[in-house]
Parts: structure tokens; sequence; C-alpha cells
């Protein structure tokens, strides 16, 4: 073989190696880029410390209003442990996915933290259906039923009829929850309730104008003169944030009451974004710090991709 044909051949050799190799790289290439792909859609918690959950109202009536079953699916995705919020109706579904509802829905008809345990106009109706959501989580094996205080008018449907005062509202709510904690002793579920601002008066879920429960402190007093283990505090870390601030502070002073947490970007209850004012992540150490073995409910509004959204709160709560 001649030398010119013996480096010819060298030549083409180098050029299909070449092909070869850059074909191969570019698979590889695509490989990757998928792989990021489903990691950027896949990844979420992945620490696993802090019990994440996903509040299924927050996602079914804003954003691409998702089903039952999508927001299982995404919390799944996520890393979450739990829908919330979410009725019995739908708890074979959640099953279905390996997912608990962290704090299931009080089961009042409408806006359920209007009429609740601060008046005995209400008692009746509040009583029983807490109970029955307490039996059917605890037959689930669910951990906690949402309770609030309700609104101060002498009656939510007219109030023109005034209100009460706010020491005899915490006394109605005193009486009103000492009807369900022996229920929730003895079927191991706790009742949490829940603080809210009054301060927010631009849209019905951003804040509650005319709620009792807007001082912590006074929230936190009710459950202490309660006195039952199984009465808990449901620390919104958005609502807290509004009416006060000091959140760190405030988390230690009530650790021994809470039992269930919930998040949002304030102000405007929107994305755990770096638009809004809360520093989430130390905040989730926090309740590392304080031994808080409970779940941190996702429970903003989403304003875009509720997806892309809720994947940077479950991140940023991922620590
Ligand atoms: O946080 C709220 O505003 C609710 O009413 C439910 O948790």
């Amino acid at each position: 073989m001649a030398d010119s044909d013996t480096s010819q051949q060298r030549r083409l050799e180098r050029r299909r190696l070449f092909k070869h190799t850059a074909a191969a790289a570019a698979g590889v290439g695509f490989a990757v880029s998928r792989a990021s792909a489903e990691q950027a859609i896949t990844a979420g918690a992945t620490n696993g410390n802090i019990n994440q959950s996903v509040a299924f109202w927050c996602f079914n009536a804003a954003g691409d209003k998702w089903s039952a079953e999508k927001t299982c699916q995404v919390a799944k995705q996520l890393g979450c442990r739990s829908v919330e919020l979410i009725g019995p109706e739908h708890w074979d579904l959640l099953k279905k996915y390996g997912l608990v509802c962290a704090l299931s829905p009080n089961g009042m008809p409408t806006a359920p933290f209007i009429k609740a345990f601060n008046n005995p106009r209400y008692h009746d109706q509040v009583v029983t259906l807490t109970k029955k959501a307490i039996d059917d989580s605890s037959e689930a094996g669910f951990p906690s039923v949402i309770a609030f205080t309700g609104y101060l008018y002498r009656d939510t449907d007219n109030p023109n009829l005034g209100s009460m005062s706010r020491e005899e509202a915490a006394d109605h709510c005193v009486e009103g929850l000492k009807r369900v904690v022996g229920h929730a002793e003895k079927k191991g579920v706790n009742v949490c309730l829940e603080h809210l601002n009054t301060r927010d008066n631009t849209h019905p879920m951003k804040g509650h104008p005319g709620y009792h429960g807007d001082n912590l402190d006074e929230v936190a007093e009710i459950i202490r003169r309660v006195d039952s283990p199984n009465l808990k505090l449901l620390f919104d870390i958005y609502h807290v944030q509004v009416m006060h601030g000091d959140i760190q502070r405030r988390l230690d002073e009530n650790k021994d009451i809470i039992g269930h947490v919930h998040t949002a970007g304030c102000p405007g209850r929107g994305e755990l974004d770096d638009t809004q004012e809360v520093q989430y992540a130390p905040i989730m150490h926090k309740l590392l710090d304080i031994g808080y073995v409970g779940y941190v409910g996702q429970e903003f509004i989403p304003t875009r991709d509720p997806l892309a959204s809720l994947r940077q709160a479950v991140k940023t709560c991922d620590v």
C-alpha cells in the first residue's frame, strides 16, 4: 500500500471516529439535558427534615385549578408527604399516592373561620362537625383537625347586632373547645386552633377582618386555659408576620403548643420568593431547633406557574 493511500485511510478513519464521538457526545449531551430536565421536575424536598404538605385549596381555587389527583401527583413528585385541608371524599386517593392529610377540614359549610368556637350560637354545630372530623381522621390515621375562634360578631349573619368583647369571646372559645378535646384525646387526634390576620382587607383569603383570634398571645392563652395535650396552635407564619412579626421568638415562646405550621409570602400571600419579606430557610431551621416534628403546609396563593412556585417553596423549606 502506498504511503499516500495509508494516510488517506487514516484521515478517513479519524473522520469516522470523530463522527461517532461527536454523535456519542451529542447523545450524552441529550441524556444530560434530559436528566436535568427530569431533575428539575422532580426536585423538591430531598433533605426531608421538614415534613412538607400542600394546602389543596390554594392550588385548586387559583392557578391552574388542580384537581385532587393532580395535587397528589405534584405533592408526591416534589417529595411532600401530605395534601391537607382536603375532605374525606378524597382520602382514598391520598392513600393511593402514599400521602396523608396532615390537617383535616372541620366540615363546617362555607368559610369555616367565621362561625366557630367563640360563639355559643354556633357551638352545637361546630362541636358536632369537629367531633366527626376527629373520628374520620382517627380512622384514616391522620393527625390533626383544624379549628378557628370565629368572628367577633354576636351574629355573623347580622353584624348590626354588635360584637362580643374579646374576653367574652375567649371565654366562649374555652367552653366550646372543652366540649371536643376529651374526644380528641380519646381518638389520638390533635385539634389545631388557627391564628389569622385581620389587617389585610384586599382579598377574602389574604386576611380576615372581623376574626377574633388575630392576637397570637390571646390564641395561645385560650389553648393554655383549655389545658389539653390534644389542643394545639396552628402557627401560620404568614398571618403571624402580618399581625406581629418577630417570628422566631414567637416560635420559641409557643414551642410547647405548636401542632401545625403554614407558610406564604408576605405581604400578599403569594410565592415564597425573594420579593417577599419572610426568611423561610432560617425559620425552618428554627422549627428544627425547637424540636418541631409536625407538618409545614405550603398555603400560598400562586400568582405564576403553580408547579414552579410550589417547587420553589418546597425547596426553600427543605433545609
Ligand atoms: O389561613 C387561612 O386564611 C385559612 O383560613 C385556612 O388556613
